[in-house]
């Protein structure tokens, strides 16, 4: 019951479905036969990876069945000339990286469930992570995919090529479907040369307008060795400090903001020369106020915890209402101070914290328990300023459940009316994760 339980329920506790199997196909041969039975007999199927999903997208929301990838795991081929790696779908991101590690690449995503959260789920959620903002999207390091569609049948678009302009480009579909048009079950990726000299700083900043500045002069004079650029603010910081077990400030004093600068590049001599004379120029200037530098890999990755566990940290407070949006860089953390009035008195806290070079914040508020009178205060209102400003209500995390309803913030009509022929025209009969990504489909009934 325990093992049916995890897979009905996401990683927030916030949704839970009642599914009443879990299958796990260890072939791709097992999904295309597991598919065709349920389409033949209208049941609705689940796919899930490891289940690190932030917007419900994942689990079940009523009975339908999960097939989960998670026994999907072998590395099938790695082309060390053209760092082209194919694999199942099942196999943990870390791992893939790790395994990548050991010929000298790397994987060209990263991100904090990076543990537990599978290739294929990635994929299918388009994940974006700390190293969009230096290898893109996933839309254009996955090279080819293998999709069983719901009536069972097999579209292999796995390719040992890096480049392809041979028709409708099939597999891009697929990639941030969420699990709507097919089930991903294997990939080819492109992976890139490890760096071998990396340095990670964190920088102590007063106002939100110096983290823009840091962000512009890391651009102009770090520039091509740039590999993450992170921010998060006070609230953050304290979230560190007090709900995860020895967490600190690296910092002399606590900030207004925080600034994390990675840089990966092939010589460490160059690459340090350059940083310093960032660090020399915005220290001058005043944009930033405190800093400090790992010295090996252990404050690297002493440095990056503090940015990646304020998701997990967060929910130490209670309960936490999600906002993954992107918006113009110089204007994206007015909404966190706007939040925090409008929501004065009923929260534990506001902040704001996100991938500040691709304009992506992570708005997350918290309050002991959930809380429908907060709820209203922060929708719609916040996906009504997001479209105001031409922003999207979902920069990497998805639609899924949550924001299923909320696709018009960000799509016009036509486009929704063109995503729900897609879905009808890949899975007539609707079986594939259901209420997820689109609102029902009234408009073309
Ligand atoms: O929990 C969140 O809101 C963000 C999670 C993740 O995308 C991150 O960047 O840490
Ligand atoms: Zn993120």
């Amino acid at each position: 019951m325990q093992v049916l339980l995890t897979h009905n329920t996401d990683w927030l506790g916030k949704y839970r479905g009642s599914g009443p199997v879990v299958l796990k196909p260890k072939t791709t041969q097992e999904v295309s036969s597991i598919l065709k039975y349920c389409n033949d007999n209208s049941i609705a199927v689940v796919p899930q990876g490891g289940n690190t999903g932030l917007v419900g997208g994942g689990v079940p929301v009523r009975d339908e069945i999960v097939l989960s990838t998670s026994l999907m795991q072998t590395i099938e081929s790695f082309d060390p000339v053209s760092g082209i790696l194919t694999c199942q779908a099942g196999c943990i991101l870390e791992s893939l990286d790790g395994y990548l590690a050991d010929r000298g690449f790397c994987m060209p995503l990263d991100l904090g469930a990076k543990g537990s959260c599978q290739i294929g789920g990635n994929i299918a959620t388009n994940a974006g992570g700390i190293r969009f903002v230096r290898y893109g999207s996933l839309h254009g390091t996955v090279l080819g995919l293998e999709v069983v569609l719901p009536d069972g049948t097999v579209v292999d678009t796995i390719s040992p090529c890096r480049k392809d302009n041979t028709g409708y480009d099939i597999k891009q579909l697929f990639i941030g479907s969420e699990g709507t048009l097919g089930v991903v079950t294997r990939a080819s990726l492109l992976t890139s040369s490890r760096a071998s000299a990396v340095n990670v700083a964190l920088l102590g900043c007063e106002s939100y307008e110096s983290v823009v500045e840091l962000l512009a002069q890391a651009r102009g004079m770090l520039g091509e060795v740039v590999s993450a650029v992170e921010f998060l603010d006070d609230s953050c910081m304290d979230v560190i400090q007090t709900n995860l077990p020895g967490g600190t400030n690296p910092l002399s004093a606590n900030y207004p903001f925080y600034f994390l600068v990675e840089t990966s590049g092939s010589n460490n001599d160059h690459d340090t020369e350059k940083l310093n004379k960032y660090l020399e120029s915005v220290i001058e200037s005043g944009v930033c106020v405190d800093g400090t530098v790992a010295m090996d890999t252990t404050q690297q990755k002493a440095l990056w915890a503090i940015r990646e566990e304020i998701s997990g940290a967060l929910l130490g407070d209670g309960y936490v209402y999600k906002y993954d949006i992107s918006l113009p860089v110089s204007k994206m953390y007015d909404i966190v101070e706007d939040m925090r009035k409008r929501c004065e008195g009923l929260t534990v806290r506001v902040c704001g914290y996100g991938h500040i070079g691709d304009g992506n914040l992570h708005l997350n508020i918290t309050s002991k328990e959930y809380n429908p009178e907060l709820l209203a205060k922060i929708e719609p209102y916040v996906y009504e300023y997001t479209a105001g400003e031409n922003g999207s209500v979902s920069a990497e995390h998805g639609l899924g459940y949550m924001k299923s309803k909320c696709i018009h913030y960000s799509k016009s009509p036509a486009a929704v009316t063109l995503m729900h022929q897609i879905k009808s025209l890949f899975d007539p009969k609707g079986i594939l994760n259901p209420y997820k990504l689109l609102p029902p489909n009234s408009a073309n009934k």
